[in-house]
């Protein structure tokens, strides 16, 4: 659906160029919800806003449902454009129109007739949960609602793909929660592909399929958000995913700490416990937990168990060979403190 070759953005600013995005190639399927993460400056908005060309490109090229947006300009571009829709951390709504004339505003500018708006405007707002609220003005709704108005304006004229700037950003976790939850009905019920930036990495958790982590310009890591979080592998990935699911052990824990610590990853289904128990009875290992959680992320399990064991040698080889039979995949943590 979306596919971005050696993009490249450079602003050019009184004390020289800044370089926003560097060389980007990625390819968002149709369909599917793509989580773009990285702490402040690492060029996430100026990405998604090369995607509409809200921001120029210095270089490479942007496509959008087949359609290069880099090559287009005036009518064409604009048409192309409204294959778009886009919502914003401060949602932009205009504070002197009522709910439903901010949306019949972005009805206008696509030239639909007066009379197709008004019903628009109502299946718009029921698809939000803002059936009460036409008539009344930004200012008398709370960000959560402020934000489901932005969202219905969003999609007023049947985008394929919705660009998300930190629209959580500005909302307690609870109301957070529940803008989550419609992105994702909205993706599921009218297949609409999203892109969503964010720096934190719960709301990558909640509802993207797939994700990239952006750092000085660059994308240097993507892949399945469960496949990220089950084996992330360049360091500030890692420490992004520890902001949600953290491994780590106390100092104190560790100090104390005798046998081998074995980090077991359980991937989907496995009955965890299960084969943990069953293999420490088999080769007769003595067995401490030392942390254990089971995560769902895309409603799948991801199960990671911190475990102390001791024994004879050449038994907990065993054991660890027995463990990826299993489909368990084992690591030997260090003991540093
Ligand atoms: N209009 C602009 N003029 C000059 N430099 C800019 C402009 N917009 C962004 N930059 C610079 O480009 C780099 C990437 O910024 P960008 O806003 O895209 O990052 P970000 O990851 O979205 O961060 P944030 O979440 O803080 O917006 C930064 O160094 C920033 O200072």
């Amino acid at each position: 659906m979306i596919q971005i070759e050696q993009l490249t953005k450079v602003y050019k600013t009184k004390k020289g160029e800044v370089l926003g995005v560097d060389h980007v190639d990625l390819t968002i399927e149709k369909g599917e919800i793509f989580g773009i993460v990285g702490y402040s400056g690492a060029g996430k908005s100026s990405l998604l806003r090369c995607i509409n060309l809200l921001e120029q490109p210095t270089s490479g090229k942007v496509w959008v449902d087949g359609e290069n947006l880099t090559s287009l300009s005036g009518e064409k571009l604009r048409r192309a454009r409204l294959k778009i829709g886009m919502i914003f951390q401060h949602f932009y709504l205009i504070s002197q129109k009522t709910v439903g004339e901010n949306i019949a505003f972005a009805l206008k500018a696509a030239g639909v007739a007066e009379k197709r708006r008004a019903t628009r405007i109502e299946e718009l707002l029921k698809m939000v949960g803002l059936e009460d609220k036409q008539h009344v003005y930004p200012s008398q709704l709370s960000g959560g609602q402020k934000q489901r108005v932005g969202i219905a304006r969003a999609l007023a004229n049947n985008p394929k793909v919705l660009l998300c700037d930190e629209a959580t950003s500005a909302l307690d976790p609870k109301t957070t929660l529940s803008i989550l939850h419609l992105l994702k009905k909205i993706n599921r019920e009218l297949g609409i592909t999203i892109v969503l930036i964010t720096h934190e990495m719960h709301v990558v958790k909640e509802i993207c399929d797939r994700m990239a982590v952006m750092q000085q310009g660059k994308v240097i890591e993507e892949g399945s958000v469960y496949q990220m979080f089950a084996e992330p592998k360049e360091a500030l990935t890692q420490e992004f995913i520890a902001s949600v699911v953290n491994y780590r052990l106390p100092p104190h824990i560790l100090r104390d700490v005798q046998g081998q610590i074995l980090k077991l990853l359980f991937k989907g289904d496995v009955a965890s416990q299960g084969v943990i128990a069953d293999t420490v009875r088999k080769f007769e290992l003595a067995a401490n937990f030392l942390h254990g959680s089971i995560d769902y992320i895309q409603e799948k399990p991801l199960g990671v168990f911190l475990l102390e064991v001791q024994g004879r040698e050449e038994d907990i080889e065993r054991a660890k060979q027995y463990f990826l039979e299993r489909d368990v995949e084992v690591e030997v943590l260090p003991h540093v403190v």
